[in-house]
């Protein structure tokens, strides 16, 4: 553990200013893992220190394994129904940290449907790629989770249905979890911009943009 606090220190620097951010508020804190409420956003949650650097690591390793990725072009691995056993891990292991928590991350009826989630899409961006400004498909059920792994980067939120420049950034580090619900699901778009200038800029400084590879676990809609 203290390993791997060090390690975090080493990559990212302290994170104690962090904490005294406005509208992060750290409000739980599980078996070991910190829960933080996105204030302004009804329904999302982060969990940074989510995953272990070592199991970052193998998780990263299982996820290349696959060999989804092994042409240039190819981005982007899509899977429905049965998942590979490092995504079944990856679910149980969210609905065990979600329930080591007494806080209101995923209500019961989305923790405790079975199975958890159902797809996943692996994404893969280099440098300068992202995803834009979107709100999840309608034939996805509520409750979403987003891991990530590599480099760091800003999601932005922000409202589906406001043209206001309304927004909220979060950094999401690698071993980070968010799970979005509710209107954090419905009503805010999510986007991240690694292309434009200014978009990846976290507490006044440019992040250092290397691959990043994200993994959305999400629930179909009964037909
Ligand atoms: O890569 C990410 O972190 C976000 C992916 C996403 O929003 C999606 O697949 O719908
Ligand atoms: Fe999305």
């Amino acid at each position: 553990m203290e390993d791997e606090a060090e390690n975090l220190r080493a990559a990212f620097g302290d994170s104690s200013d962090d904490e005294d951010r406005p509208g992060k508020e750290t409000i739980g804190i599980g078996e070991s893992t910190v829960w933080e409420r996105v204030e302004e956003i009804n329904g999302l949650w982060l969990c940074r220190n989510f995953l272990s650097i070592a199991h970052q690591s193998d998780l990263l390793s299982a996820i290349l394994n696959e060999g989804w990725f092994v042409e240039e072009s190819i981005n982007q691995a899509m899977r429905f129904g049965d998942l590979p056993s490092w995504a079944t891990e990856l679910s149980d292991l969210i609905r065990e940290t979600v329930e080591s928590v007494d806080l209101p991350v995923l209500s019961a009826d989305l923790l405790w449907r079975e199975p958890l989630f159902d797809q996943l899409i692996v994404n893969l961006y280099q440098p300068g790629e992202g995803i834009c400004a979107h709100v999840d498909l309608l034939r996805f059920e509520d409750g979403i989770a987003i891991v990530s792994l590599e480099s760091p980067c800003v999601m932005r939120f922000s409202p589906a249905e406001k043209e206001e420049d309304e927004y909220v950034d979060i950094l999401l580090t690698p071993g980070s979890l968010i799970l979005m619900s509710g209107e954090a699901r419905y009503r805010w778009k999510h986007e991240i911009n690694r292309k434009q200038n200014g978009f990846q800029v976290w507490e006044g400084e440019e992040i250092d943009q290397k691959r990043r590879i994200s993994i959305t676990l999400r629930k179909l809609c009964q037909a």
